[in-house]
């Protein structure tokens, strides 16, 4: 689209006015030092108003609090936050502000297997009240798509877009919801000129639609900076100038600061706010000191120590009881669908897995070929139960810990962003990712029984095929506290590092009573023991007698033998099902408690 050509309006016009407003915001966030923690105050005492009908821009030197104000603003941040934020005058609920807002965050993390269209829809059937009609929504999505210019890239998944469409995506994520306030954090960034032109002015149209549109912009040309109405300029956490774009200059002036002729008025604003810390410093200093009497004077009447109760009593609130769009059921139910259909995609991973399955059981079965019934191979035979448990947890451990962290990025702005509850997340998670664990691992036990010439009894099969499941399952779990819990680069070393200790009490390795004292109830926290002794029952336990022999001598000719070399000839199949059990269970809790952890370290 060329810059000349107008946008057409087809998302409903914001009717109501809005002001955002807020004062003597002060954000404080711990800070290790040596000998002790500290505290780093990021905004000291800021206050200012956006206006809806008009575009906004937030500058500032790097680091001097232009994200930290957004993410205040935006409600993306609320530990250590005082001050107060009203909307037309009045300090809003949390849960409820958030529904007026929307934060796009400089870089968006976004499902990559979805396609533009299909994130769009998502977006809609988590954002809207179920009552708006599927026409209704495929309206909006479409209307969405044709105002953003997305229209030729709609059935491209999100790792094929361009970094202008995916900016662009970003914004028609928030713009579903038809919020009366934008946040943008520097839409611009890695952007060409012509892109980010075409951003802006996308935004410009989403405020003369009656919004009340703020974005950080990072040095931006003459041309761009034209498209603002407004300008707010930060420094040192303070603010220098509040006010129209066109007043920038003379308010400077004022101050001494004399803007040469053909000079950028942003860089200049940029190159003032910078001299903080020079022989300008006391100049810049009385220039803050008016603009904060000039933002707080209409907003007096009104006590801050009120409205940090007032804030308080809206975290408590939004925190308790947040009100989410739709019903629980049918978050869980979005959000499984959505999450089963990126699994789906994921061919390559997808494939790999199925395939990997399929060619372990087939080497397995090659290797250990028909040791199932021969007394004179039992110690193979017991080798391949535990190379089949360990292929089982680690395929299954690793792909989750590689795919989980980016899929938590998008959670936790979806979380915050109110879309969803917690629990509706982490149920579907567990459901949706079920089914291909299962596929696989019953995949490669069924070719490695069958080949390795395991007894061919249903019962037996069945018993055998139950406790590979729970392992996967186990693995699976872990691999998602795993992938939750530490970062993407860490978590492939720390899954492998931390189960290599647990196999070595699976019973396999070194015998129970051969342990030292100190050591043998890390065998009962073991989940390789529970496999492993679950496994060893069902091959050889059930009321197996003989086991074939076709030498002249086999030793392990009676199965009892080998129950006992393994010490589980008193031990109960039920109480490794049971132990399994209790793992998941366990790692259940785990991954609900990382997740909550995880958002409140987010606050
Ligand atoms: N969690 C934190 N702990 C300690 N310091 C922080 C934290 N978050 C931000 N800061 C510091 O606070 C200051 C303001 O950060 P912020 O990201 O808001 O700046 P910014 O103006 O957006 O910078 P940029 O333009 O470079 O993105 C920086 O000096 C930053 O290092």
């Amino acid at each position: 689209m060329s810059s000349e050509e107008t946008v057409e309006v087809v998302i409903p016009l914001v009717k109501t006015i809005t002001s955002l407003s807020f004062r003597n915001l002060r954000y404080t966030v711990p800070q290790q030092q040596r000998g002790g923690s500290d505290k780093k105050q990021l905004l000291k005492n800021i206050s200012g108003t956006f206006r809806s009908g008009r575009l906004s821009a937030i500058m500032g030197p790097s680091g001097a609090g232009k994200s930290s104000l957004m993410n205040v603003l935006s409600g993306f941040k609320t530990t250590g936050v005082k001050g107060r934020i009203l909307i037309n005058n009045e300090v809003i609920e949390r849960a409820k502000y958030r529904q007026l807002v929307a934060y796009t965050t400089q870089d968006v993390p976004l499902l990559q297997n979805i396609t533009v269209q299909e994130t769009l829809h998502y977006a809609a059937d988590l954002k809207l009240p179920s009552r708006v009609t599927r026409i209704h929504k495929t309206k909006i999505v479409n209307d969405i798509i044709a105002l953003l210019g997305l229209e030729k890239c709609a059935h491209n998944q999100a790792r094929n877009l361009s970094g202008g469409e995916r900016k662009r995506l970003s914004i028609g994520l928030e713009l579903v919801s038809n919020p009366k306030i934008m946040f943008f954090d520097e839409p611009t960034s890695g952007l060409d000129s012509e892109s980010s032109y075409q951003v802006i002015r996308y935004m410009k149209e989403l405020a003369r639609q009656g919004r009340c549109v703020v974005s950080v912009i990072h040095q931006p040309s003459s041309e761009l900076l034209e498209l603002f109405d407004d300008l707010y300029v930060v420094a040192d956490g303070r603010c220098m100038y509040q006010g129209a774009l066109d007043d920038l200059v003379p308010t400077l002036t004022e101050a001494g600061f004399v803007c040469p002729q053909y000079y950028n008025r942003a860089d200049f604003a940029l190159k003032v706010a910078s001299m903080l810390d020079t022989d300008s410093g006391d100049k810049v200093n009385q220039l803050m000191k008016r603009m904060e009497s000039i933002t707080t004077e209409h907003l007096n009447g009104f006590h801050d120590d009120q409205h940090d109760e007032l804030l308080d009593e809206g975290r408590r609130k939004g925190g308790s009881s947040p009100q989410y769009p739709i019903s629980a059921f049918l978050q869980f139910w979005i959000l499984t669908r959505r999450t089963a259909l990126g699994t789906f995609r994921n061919l390559a991973l997808t494939r790999l897995r199925f395939i990997g399955h399929i060619l372990f059981g087939l080497i397995v079965g090659a290797v250990f070929y028909d040791v199932g019934d021969n007394g004179s191979k039992v110690l193979s035979n017991i080798s391949c139960l535990i190379m089949m448990l360990m292929f089982i947890v680690f395929s299954n451990s690793m792909t989750v810990v590689l795919t989980f962290p980016l899929e938590m990025a998008v959670f936790i702005r979806e979380y915050k962003s109110n879309c969803y509850s917690i629990a509706a997340y982490f149920c579907s998670k567990i459901v949706a990712d079920f089914p291909l664990m299962l596929a696989g691992v019953t995949c490669f036990q069924l070719i490695a029984y069958y080949l390795t010439g395991q007894l061919n009894e249903t019962s037996r099969i069945v018993m055998f095929w139950a406790v590979c499941a729970l392992m996967g399952w186990t693995a699976q779990m872990y691999g998602m506290v795993a992938g939750s819990v530490f970062p993407v680069d860490v978590s492939p070393f720390v899954v492998p590092s931390s189960m290599i200790p647990m196999i070595l009490f699976s019973g396999f390795f070194i015998r129970y009573s051969e342990l030292l004292d100190v050591f043998k109830p890390l065998t009962y926290v073991s989940p390789f023991r529970y496999g492993f002794e679950g496994l060893a029952l069902t091959t050889y336990g059930m009321n197996r007698t003989e086991i074939g022999c076709e030498d002249m001598f086999c030793y392990y000719r009676k199965s009892v033998k080998v129950l006992e070399l393994l010490e589980v000839k008193d031990s109960c199949y039920w109480m490794d099902v049971g132990g399994l059990g209790v793992w998941i269970l366990v790692l259940h809790m785990l991954l609900y408690v990382s997740l909550r952890l995880r958002l409140r370290w987010n606050q």
